[in-house]
Formats: structure tokens, C-alpha cells, sequence
């Protein structure tokens, strides 16, 4: 199986583009590709499949084989493959995700893809939708509390996958790898949800910090940036238009009054090219 490693902002990825569907076992497949001791060593497991409704689909499987319905960075990942292999030769894609339909704006310069800008559509926001126990319009600033004793407030978002966002003082206080996976398997969330950390700078900018549904710690997590953007405007911290910094450097976050819907820019690299033993 012939595989190209990427990455947005160091939350990696191997990028599968040369099947019709995800082969069988694929959750197996994905845990032992992402294996960083024995495998390639990733975040997941991406494949570019044909879609009957755009020009491309993808489907993102975690490292622990569970398969998501987003994946931000992935998508940007995915962008830069198509176009640098002359799979489309338009700065234009749509993809279809678990999410629905993503439109990409590829930023070309000397026939290669720097970064890329992604329609990430309309942030679903109710308790049932996201999906929460809670019911409810929105899940704003609702308080939560773990085995460990810890007590923090979050705020649903749904970008396709689910995220809690948790606003704190000062993101050196948290000790993400203790509360990043009781917060992640809490009876909350039905499916499981990510979970971002976040330190408000400015009005425009943050820094956050992740722990991803299936993935544990990552540099970066796109659809987390995307929640963050909508839970600072929902919590009357930030504006619509704000730089989320990660561990893995810097997403521009938009969550446009006009359409609903959020929009998200960062890089995308490609860092070689492999063939797995199946
Ligand atoms: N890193 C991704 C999200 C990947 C999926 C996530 N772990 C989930 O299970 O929902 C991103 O950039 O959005």
C-alpha cells in the first residue's frame, strides 16, 4: 500500500490514495500504521476515495482505529496532495467528509501548495447534535467534573466531530495527558469528544492546547481550532476572526456572520514517500 506521510502543523498523517474503497480490517490497518514504534507513526490513517457527490471523498481513522467524521488538517493535507500529484489540476476541490461537503482554496505558489483554506461549514451547536447527553439549544460554559476532582466548564461544538472547549487562565495549569482522557471518555459525550484547552490573549488571539478522540496529544487539531473560534465568539471572548496558536504553529480562524459557517487557513507539508508491507 503506497502512502504519503503529511502533515498540518505537525498533527500527521498517512495519506492513502489508491483505492476505490478503505480496505477490510481497515481499523487494524490503522493502528498498526500509526504505531510510532511499529508502524509509519501518525495521527491517522487518511484515504482519498471517489465520491459520487464531489470530486473527492476522505475518510480519517484515527490511531486508535476509530474512524471520525473530520478531520481539519487532514483535508488540508489532502488538498496538497491532489493538486501536487495531478489528480486536479483547479485550486478549486470539494471533498466529501463524514461532515459533509468541504469546498478547499488551494494557495498555489511555484506549482506548489502552501497553504490551504478550507470551508469548514456550519458549527452544529446543539447538546443532542454534537453529540452531548445534554439537551438544549447550546451547551454554553456547563460546568463538568472529573474522577480526579477537577472542575472546569466547557462548551459544546460540533464541526462534524464533536469538541469541548474549555476556557482557562493559564494553560500551564493543566496537565492535559491526566485530565485530556477522563475528559475525553466522560459520560457526557456519547461518541467520545476532543477536547481543547484554551488561553485568551486577545480578542484575536489564543493559544490551545488539545487532546484528541482517539489520538491522544496532538500538535494541532484543525476542527478543535475551528470549535475554539465559535466557543470564543459564543462566551463573548473573541471576535469571529481569530489566530488560534498550537503546539504545531498557527491557524486563521473565521467564523463568517454572513454565511454561518467557519472557515479555516493554515499550511499543509508533505514529508516523504512509502510503501506498507500489508
Ligand atoms: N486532528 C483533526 C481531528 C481528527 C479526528 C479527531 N481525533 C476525532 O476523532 O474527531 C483535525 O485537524 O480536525
Amino acid at each position: 500500500m503506497k502512502f504519503t506521510k503529511m502533515h498540518g502543523l505537525g498533527n500527521d498523517f498517512a495519506v492513502v490514495a489508491e483505492f476505490l474503497s478503505v480496505p477490510e480490517s481497515v481499523s487494524d490497518l490503522a493502528k498498526n500504521v500509526c504505531d510510532r514504534h511499529f508502524g509509519v507513526g501518525a495521527d491517522g490513517l487518511v484515504f482519498i476515495l471517489p465520491s459520487q457527490i464531489a470530486e473527492f471523498r476522505m475518510r480519517i481513522f484515527n490511531s486508535d482505529g476509530s474512524e471520525s467524521e473530520q478531520c481539519g488538517n487532514a483535508v488540508r493535507c489532502v488538498g496538497k496532495y491532489l493538486y501536487e500529484s495531478g489528480r486536479t489540476h483547479s485550486t478549486t476541490v470539494t471533498l466529501e467528509t463524514g461532515a459533509g461537503l468541504q469546498t478547499l482554496e488551494l494557495h498555489v505558489s511555484e506549482g506548489l501548495v502552501s497553504h490551504v483554506t478550507v470551508d469548514m461549514g456550519e458549527p452544529k451547536l446543539e447538546g443532542a447534535v454534537i453529540p452531548t447527553t445534554l439537551s438544549g439549544e447550546t451547551v454554553i460554559e456547563h460546568a463538568i467534573s472529573i474522577a480526579s476532582g477537577h472542575n472546569y466548564e466547557f462548551t459544546g461544538v460540533s464541526m462534524g466531530n464533536p469538541h469541548a472547549v474549555i476556557f482557562v487562565d493559564s494553560l500551564a495549569d493543566v496537565d492535559l495527558h491526566h485530565v485530556g482522557p477522563q475528559l475525553e471518555t466522560h459520560p457526557y459525550f456519547p461518541r467520545k469528544t476532543n477536547v481543547e484547552f484554551v488561553e485568551v490573549h486577545a480578542p484575536n488571539e489564543v493559544t490551545m492546547h488539545v487532546w484528541e478522540r482517539g489520538a491522544g496529544e496532538t500538535l494541532a487539531c484543525g476542527s478543535g481550532a475551528c470549535s475554539v473560534g465559535v466557543a470564543g465568539v459564543l462566551t463573548s471572548r473573541t471576535e469571529r476572526r481569530v489566530t488560534v496558536h498550537l503546539k504545531g504553529g498557527d491557524l486563521l480562524i473565521d467564523w463568517k456572520e454572513v454565511d454561518n459557517r467557519v472557515y479555516m487557513t493554515g499550511p499543509a507539508a508533505k514529508v516523504y514517500e512509502g510503501t506498507w508491507l500489508l
